[in-house]
């Protein structure tokens, strides 16, 4: 359920006066979601998505929505934020911030087949070219300093084997850096409930809301591993390869990221490992999150250990 703040048809009309979008004519929540309020709000003019954050502040979103908004004006399927009469995308509703974004048609797949994977790589790719003119910058708030002070808060929550399987990993992964590859605006997030398909078609990447500027393979591998893998947790070899020549098409990566492919694998599952270990073992208070099981990236951390074809 991702209705956390309630707003009334009256209090919306009100809000929607800043905007150019005519009359409101339905206004309806949006039960998907985790972490912000969604609602699908008609008005005259069409159809938008309003969005109120229940985390991040005001002052927080121009990185997000303006990168939305560079991206969708460079031809990436992503929604387009809509700005209001003083020219800002985003602004309080309901004592939050909140914005309007352009509706997109298509819906998450739980199973995909591999020309979607081979789509979600051309278009990663095309993400990545298009950021190289987005001219601001933020840092991954969840980069290998930041999973390696989780890993240590969580260790003695662990047991024994588990805590150590981790260490393993983050002592691994602090003997590798990725300083050399290529680095522009990644998306840090791209699941499959962040793809919107409409067929075999792209219609949307949403919830920019972990965007950054980092190694532009880690954003790769991020999608891979979690739309090649399967229900059992086994990396699909087919879905794999079809992703990557989907990228390859757009971006092909280079000699020294193809040497790197199988330890940023590694270092995207343990992004994952640790926030879902952080999530379980010491959730925020009123943070409105569900809790994801950290033991799928854990087994995954331990397949590609001792996998040797890594699809490339
Ligand atoms: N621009 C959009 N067009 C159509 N549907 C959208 C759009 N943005 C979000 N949605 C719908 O809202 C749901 C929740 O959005 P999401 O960004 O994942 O929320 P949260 O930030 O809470 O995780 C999505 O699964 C999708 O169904
Ligand atoms: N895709 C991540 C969850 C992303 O974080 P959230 O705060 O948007 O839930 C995962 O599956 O672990």
């Amino acid at each position: 359920m991702s209705v956390y703040t309630t707003v009334d048809n009256d209090t919306l009309a009100q809000w929607l006066e800043r905007y150019a979008l005519g009359e409101l004519v339905e206004l309806k929540g949006i039960a998907a979601g985790i972490t912000n309020t969604n609602y699908f709000v008609t008005t005259t003019h069409g159809r938008y998505v309003l969005t109120i954050f229940e985390v991040l502040k005001l002052d927080e979103l121009p990185y997000y929505l303006e990168l939305m908004s560079h991206l969708a004006r460079h031809g990436v399927a992503c929604p387009a934020p809509i700005a209001d009469h003083t020219d800002n995308f985003a602004s309080l509703l309901a004592g939050k911030p909140a914005c309007l974004v352009t509706c997109l048609p298509g819906s998450d797949v739980e199973a995909p087949s591999a020309v979607q994977c081979r789509a979600v790589g051309e278009m990663l790719a095309q993400l990545h070219l298009a950021g190289t003119t987005f001219p601001r910058k933020m840092h991954n708030p969840r980069g290998p300093h930041w999973w390696s002070q989780t890993a240590s808060a969580v260790y003695h929550y662990m047991d024994e084997a588990d805590a150590a399987s981790l260490r393993a990993e983050v002592h691994f992964q602090d003997s590798h850096r990725f300083d050399h590859l290529p680095t522009g605006v990644v998306h840090a997030d791209l699941f499959k409930d962040n793809v919107l398909m409409n067929g075999d078609a792209i219609a949307g990447f949403i919830d920019f809301y972990y965007a950054c500027n980092d190694v532009l393979l880690y954003d790769v591998a991020i999608a891979v591993n979690d739309w090649t893998r399967q229900a059992d947790g086994e990396i699909d070899g087919e879905l794999a390869r079809a992703l990557l020549a989907g990228y390859q098409a757009i971006r092909p990566l280079n000699a020294e990221e193809k040497r790197c492919w199988s330890v940023m694998l590694r270092a995207a599952a343990l992004r994952f490992w640790t926030s879902r270990l952080l999530d379980l073992y010491q959730p925020q208070e009123g943070e409105l999150t569900y809790t994801k099981d950290p033991k799928v990236f854990q087994r995954l951390v331990e397949a590609h250990r001792a996998r040797s074809d890594f699809w490339l």
